[in-house]
């Protein structure tokens, strides 16, 4: 559904060329739901603006949707969907109306548009804000609203630019069973770029890993968990003048790599965290360090971005757990 081949886009940004995205290979297959993560600045939306028609790319081919991206960019964007980052619906124009003459842009008689619009609506708990504008919305509403409109002309491929940032919990979790219901009920094939390593996880078959505009790891979130290797040690001690002792007694552990100190808490990797449980507690005992929680866990996607990119994707101001709902009814 999407094959590219050495994908680049440069900038010039106060004289000097910034090589946003430099030289990405990718390949989606039709039906599939895939993830696209990285830190801010990785060169997402530069990728994806690209494979939607928005950038030309600087060097590089692919074929979206079947067209090619270069000699038929027209043919790529009556074949898919697109919901970016900042939205596209208009203030003062009344919802309802909006997604129906989006979709009458591609061909839809006004009939089957307004049935499907109002099914999306209902899915998409828009009820009864059909003819409400997009300005006396809350923030979730629009970006339910923005959903609607990039998937009403029910596009094969569809590309969503962080589709749940700013969304309560129980409205992401609506968002991504109907994502799964896209993909099942209609095969849809999805790509979408996300903060979220919990959305990640559970809603994409597969994930790439892009970093300095460059795609540094592709596969399952299993087979990225997995490639991390060992387990993840996490001591929290209730004393942090503790954490001193208690990294090196986690360092010492057979195979150990160096941890990390994080305010109370001692993170360490090692090759195999249940037998290294046991000693620690011991040694921990023997030591008198008083130790307020402990546990071994399997690596998590964070592990698996932190030894990719050297970074945390939570330390670059992503939450780690969808933001607080904003109060129905706000206005913008
Ligand atoms: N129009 C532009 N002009 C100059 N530089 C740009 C432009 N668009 C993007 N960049 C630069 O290209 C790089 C990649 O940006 P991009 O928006 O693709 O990253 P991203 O991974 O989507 O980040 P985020 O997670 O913050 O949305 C950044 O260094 C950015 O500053």
């Amino acid at each position: 559904m999407i094959h590219a081949r050495g994908l680049v886009r440069t900038f010039r940004k106060k004289k000097q060329e910034v090589r946003a995205v430099d030289g990405v290979d990718l390949d989606v297959e039709a039906g599939e739901i895939v993830g696209f993560l990285g830190p801010n600045g990785a060169g997402k939306t530069t990728t994806l603006r690209m494979l939607t028609t928005l950038l030309v790319p600087s060097a590089g081919t692919a074929t979206v949707a079947g067209c090619d991206l270069l000699t038929d960019p027209v043919g790529v964007r009556r074949r898919i969907g697109y919901v970016s980052q900042s939205g596209s619906t208009q203030p003062e124009a009344l919802a309802g109306e909006e997604v129906v003459d989006h979709a009458r842009l591609y061909g839809m008689s006004t009939a089957d548009a307004t049935a499907h619009g109002q099914r999306l609506f209902s899915e998409l708990d828009l009820e009864g804000l059909w003819d409400r504008k997009p300005k006396a919305m809350s923030g979730g509403q629009r970006r339910r609203l923005d959903i609607a409109m990039g998937l009403v002309h029910e596009p094969g491929l569809v590309f969503l630019d962080e589709p749940t940032t700013g969304l309560d919990p129980q409205a992401r979790a609506n968002l991504w069973q109907h994502i799964r219901g896209l993909r099942e009920e209609r095969g849809t094939t999805v790509f979408l770029t996300t903060h979220y390593l919990d959305e990640a996880d559970a809603l994409c078959d597969r994930i790439l890993v892009i970093d300095h505009g460059v795609i540094v790891a592709a596969g399952t979130p299993d087979q990225l968990k997995s490639g991390v290797g060992g387990d993840v040690l996490t001591v929290t001690v209730a004393d942090p003048a503790a954490t001193a002792e208690v990294a090196r007694l986690v360092g010492g552990l057979p195979g150990a790599e160096p941890p990390q100190v994080q305010d109370d808490r001692v993170i360490g990797r090692v090759p195999n965290g249940g037998a290294a449980l046991v000693r620690l507690v011991r040694e921990l005992d023997t030591a008198g360090v008083e130790v307020a929680g402990i546990e071994s866990r399997r690596p998590s996607l964070d592990d698996v971005f932190l030894q990719l990119t050297g970074r945390s994707l939570r330390e670059e101001g992503a939450p780690s757990a969808a933001p607080a709902p904003e109060p129905e009814g706000a206005l913008r």
